[in-house]
């Protein structure tokens, strides 16, 4: 079985007890916590920022993997990587010289990756395949948490997991919106190894069961 990891994402957590629901969380079996950070600008929504993330660091042991849905994306790059974030990926659009902005990123000694929105254009990767530590495939339009999956992001999944196995590097294929018990596999299947899910998980009352079952669902592909 390939090396899958899941990646509950925060939005959907009670924000009045976050320092618990990530524990939890992390004891439900998640591979890393995914931080979606909203500007009101970038997308129509705000949400968290270096701060929360800062006071959820001491309650997990798994990587952090900061969404930057903000525009512009360098100036809060350090501040992140200040807070404790492991992993940071922006949106290509949303930056000026997005090579520059990767290398800020690793600079600042995180992981680094893009984020393709469902009518975002592969062709960002064509010169920083070398620079990426992750690719992120939306399979909704960002903004919100909750809503269904589109199912063209697939045949976008296998576009660039051929692009990442051309390449022999190790990058990360996270795939992050509507992701349920219910297609996990499918977006396995298409090539995805990293799997973000909000509501799937936190908005059910065990999150273990969910974990588990997603798991079950990742050992058949
Ligand atoms: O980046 C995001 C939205 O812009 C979220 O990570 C994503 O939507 C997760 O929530 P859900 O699993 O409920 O779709
Ligand atoms: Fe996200």
């Amino acid at each position: 079985m390939a090396n899958y990891r899941i990646a509950p994402s925060i939005l959907s957590a009670d924000f009045a007890r976050l320092g618990e629901e990530v524990r939890n969380v992390v004891t439900a079996g998640a591979d890393i916590i995914h931080f979606d950070v909203m500007d009101n600008h970038y997308v129509p929504n705000l949400t968290i920022g270096p701060l929360v993330c800062e006071a959820i660091r001491p309650h997990v042991q798994v990587p952090i993997d900061v969404h930057l849905m903000v525009k512009p994306v360098d100036r809060i790059i350090p501040d992140f990587a200040k807070a404790g974030a492991n992993i940071i990926t922006f949106h290509p659009e949303a930056s000026v010289h997005i090579d520059r902005s990767l290398q800020l990123i690793r600079d600042h000694g995180c992981k680094a990756g893009l984020v393709f929105n469902p009518a975002t254009p592969l062709h960002y990767l064509d010169h920083v395949m070398d620079r990426l530590d992750m690719i992120l495939i939306m399979s909704v339009n960002p903004g919100f948490g909750g809503q269904s999956f589109i199912p063209e992001a697939l045949s976008k999944i296998a576009a660039v997991r051929r692009r990442i196995d051309d390449s022999g590097r190790d990058i990360m294929l996270e795939v992050d919106g509507g992701i349920k018990i219910e297609n996990i596999a499918e977006a396995a299947r298409a090539g995805a190894d990293t799997f973000v899910a909000g509501s799937a998980i936190f908005g059910k009352p065990d999150y273990k069961t969910v974990i588990d079952a997603m798991r079950g669902q990742l050992a058949q592909v």
